[in-house]
């Protein structure tokens, strides 16, 4: 579960969004959604403890992770979190199996999760070598191998074709119905279909999604 109280930031003398209260308990997948530029990667930055709010907390059960200290903030990343980033944050010169290894070093789990996206029998291949959108699912391979209770998703559809990304979308669906709290940033209208509330960052507008 992760919740926000009354968090705030702003860049210079630009808020982008202001005294946000949201939850997010286990089994619950909230989308973000609002045009370009509304905030929504630096929301889920915030919830993923890689910037700092201006103001107000987040909560992690009772404590406000807004107090950690950076080892804390590190240590709560590596225990809690998966992140599914844009750029899909992987090491490029690795094989697919160094980068699960990252997550989790569990064969059997690894086997699974490529099996998930598709990817099975390629562990051996570099990275840097595959495409965009296998990229996007080796990300997500990782997010899965890792077993997090709270997995925040950047457009997690970006690069995929329809089919991919009816994959990703079921994916996390999954992990959310088994028990993680999962926020999404999307533009796409299918994965905001998926989830179970949706909060606008432009208009800071929270809904159950249809
Ligand atoms: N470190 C920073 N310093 C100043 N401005 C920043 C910084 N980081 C982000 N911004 C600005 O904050 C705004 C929100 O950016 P953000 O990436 O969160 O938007 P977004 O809703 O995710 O956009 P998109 O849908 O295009 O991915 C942008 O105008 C961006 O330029």
């Amino acid at each position: 579960m992760i919740r926000t109280e009354q968090l705030t930031k702003s860049f210079g003398e630009r808020t982008l969004w202001r005294d946000v209260d949201l939850t997010v308990p286990s089994g619950r997948m909230l989308a973000l959604v609002g045009s370009s530029g509304s905030g929504k990667t630096t929301l889920l930055n915030c919830l993923g403890l890689l910037e700092q709010p201006s103001s107000g907390g987040i909560f992690h059960g009772e404590k406000n992770l807004t107090r950690l200290s950076a080892g804390g903030r590190r240590r709560f990343r590596r225990t809690h979190l998966g992140y599914l980033f844009q750029n899909y944050a992987l090491m490029d010169n690795a094989t697919i199996t160094e980068n699960l290894d990252v997550a989790r070093r569990d064969r059997r789990l690894q086997a699974q999760a490529l099996e998930r996206v598709g990817l099975s029998g390629r562990e051996r291949e570099r990275v840097h070598r595959m495409s965009g959108g296998e990229q996007q699912r080796i990300a997500l391979a990782r997010v899965i191998v890792k077993r997090s209770s709270l997995v925040l998703a950047d457009e997690p559809t970006g690069a995929l074709d329809e089919e991919n990304g009816r994959m990703v979308i079921g994916t996390l669906r999954q992990m959310a119905d088994e028990g993680c709290a999962v926020v999404v940033a999307t533009h796409n209208e299918d994965v905001r279909d998926a989830c179970d509330e949706v909060f606008d960052v432009h208009t800071q507008h929270l809904a159950a999604a249809v």
